[in-house]
């Protein structure tokens, strides 16, 4: 089983001396793969103790890249801190985090911990709720 690293320990690992990279929920340390990258170093350093999942998905990685991967992985996210569905990710945690730098740095991600279907969920049960009260007293006060 791989060990488990949270997002504060993976942000603390940002820059050349060590650097930690999350793409699909697992945790990377690529600091040893900074020179060899064809892409440059700079695009590792750009996602360094983030996610860089969406940056490693856009460039459209080769399967090589991906087996190659395997060689850096050092551990995956808690449950709780993972991404469920990558496209459909967690605007409110990596808001929070990166709200002290750069807001144009907010990241794409959701994770589970941040329950935003279950507050729609509740949100339409409340509205529906009223809405029923509502015509009831309507009925009555008639
Ligand atoms: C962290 C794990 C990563 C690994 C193991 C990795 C590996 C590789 C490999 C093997 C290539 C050569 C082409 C290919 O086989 O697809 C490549 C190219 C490239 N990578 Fe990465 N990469 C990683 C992350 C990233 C990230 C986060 C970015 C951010 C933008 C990035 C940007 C690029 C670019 C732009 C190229 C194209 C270089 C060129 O064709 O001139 N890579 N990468």
């Amino acid at each position: 089983m791989s060990k488990n690293l949270t997002l504060d320990e993976v942000k603390k690992h940002k820059d050349e001396k060590s650097v930690w990279i999350i793409i699909h929920n697992d945790v990377y340390d690529v600091t040893k793969f900074l020179e060899e990258h064809p892409g440059g170093a700079d695009s590792l350093l750009e996602v360094a103790g983030k996610d860089g999942t969406q940056a490693f998905e856009d460039v459209g990685h080769s399967d090589d890249a991906r087996e190659l991967l395997k060689k850096y992985k050092i551990g995956t996210l808690p449950p709780g801190e993972r991404c469920k569905i990558i496209t459909d990710c967690c605007k409110t945690r990596a808001a929070r985090s990166s709200s002290s730098r750069n807001s144009s740095e907010k990241s794409w991600r959701t994770y589970d911990g941040s329950p935003a279907s279950s507050k729609l969920k509740w949100a339409v049960v409340a509205l529906a709720g009223a809405l029923l009260i509502g015509i009831v007293l309507k009925k009555y006060l008639n």
